[in-house]
């Protein structure tokens, strides 16, 4: 079974930004509030309907053919869902800053939202303009009265000055675990991994378009903020939640682009073959992203790549190779997964 070439899929959102995407994807931008590319997702906008869903090159949703044939798509029985594949992978191209915003770990979404994904998200910076930053957890523990407090005021100018103000340059990988208060400077350009869902809790809704009634998943604050971590993140913890990669290395083997905390919950690989060479990958589902070169991806058959496509890789495809002189990248499900998925998992 061979990989599918995957349809443009942009997203409307409230923030500005998606000029890089176009040009990566050779593709028009047909509104300044296209920041977003969903790659490979089974998964929609929460409520609504079909917006987020991959579709192949013939419009065929990937969630449909994964649900016909989760075996053949995931090498596994059926995770939550006959279309479940266990990650969730978005170009976001930010042009302004994201909100102040947190994410549930899978503890919390199994208890109060009826999911065993939380939403453990991973960063791979592909541009940066320079100076721009993330805002990664709180460098100081909070007093939880005062962020609810502070947020209710819609304080930014005092949360983003509690949070860890990270300078990024393309080739970073930044893993946000459930649970971490986090932001996105305008001018920053990420691929982005995380776990199938589309749960957030925005802190900071005053820079959006949502009501303060449209940022606690539904679950009044009083529940929400107990997925908030008020606790700080030491620079030992950033040590271990932010790596830097050389993005100009070639070489037979892949090499892993986020901390070695992320793998339960996702990888992401780079595959870029020496000259006549190939990389070789795992069996297994995976979403490809070609940011460069030209060549094909050879497993139980061959199908060709050039620079900007997207391709669903189903498990049946079996080991395959890079061939070319291409720069990808690979983002599959945790190590483990789905077993991980029953068995917690948390950071
Ligand atoms: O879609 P939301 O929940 O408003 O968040 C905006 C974006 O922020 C992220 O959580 C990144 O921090 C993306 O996954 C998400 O698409």
């Amino acid at each position: 079974m061979k990989p599918i070439a995957l349809a443009p899929n942009l997203i409307e959102h409230f923030y500005r930004g998606g000029d890089r995407i176009a040009r990566l994807r050779g593709i028009e931008q047909t509104s300044e509030f296209q920041p977003e590319e969903w790659l490979g997702a089974t998964v929609s906008r929460a409520g609504e309907g079909e917006i987020g869903l991959a579709r192949a090159l013939d419009g065929t949703l990937l969630r449909d053919l994964v649900a016909a044939d989760p075996a053949a798509w995931t090498g596994s029985e059926p995770a939550s869902s006959a279309s479940d594949v266990g990650i969730l992978v978005k170009l976001l191209d930010a042009r302004q800053r994201l909100p102040v915003h947190v994410h549930p770990s899978r503890e919390f979404a199994t208890r109060h939202l009826d999911c065993p994904y939380g939403k453990t998200e991973a960063w791979f910076v592909l541009d940066a303009e320079p100076g721009t930053a993330v805002y990664l957890g709180w460098a100081a523990t909070v007093d939880r009265d005062e962020l609810d407090r502070r947020r209710d005021a819609q304080d930014s100018e005092w949360m983003l000055a509690q949070m860890n103000r990270i300078e990024v340059e393309a080739g970073m990988g930044i893993l946000v675990p459930a649970g971490t208060a986090h932001a996105i400077d305008g001018g920053i350009f990420v691929t982005e991994v995380q776990e199938p869902t589309d749960f957030s809790i925005l802190l900071e809704w005053s820079v959006t378009t949502s009501s303060r009634e449209e940022s606690h998943l539904g679950l009044g604050f009083e529940t929400s903020m107990s997925a908030v971590s008020t606790e700080p993140l030491t620079g030992a913890d950033l040590d271990r939640l932010v790596v830097r990669n050389d993005l100009d290395r070639r070489s037979a083997e892949p090499a892993s682009l986020l901390p070695v905390a992320a793998d339960p919950y996702f990888r992401l690989l780079h595959a870029a073959p020496e000259s006549g060479g190939t990389v070789a990958i795992d069996a297994g589902f995976s979403v490809v992203l070609a940011t460069g070169g030209a060549g094909s991806l050879v497993g139980a058959g061959e199908i060709g790549y050039s620079a900007g496509d997207v391709f669903a890789v189903p498990a049946a495809f079996g080991p395959w190779a890079v061939h070319g002189t291409g720069n990808l990248l690979i983002s599959t499900p945790g190590q483990g997964w789905p077993r991980t998925l029953t068995a917690g998992g948390n950071l």
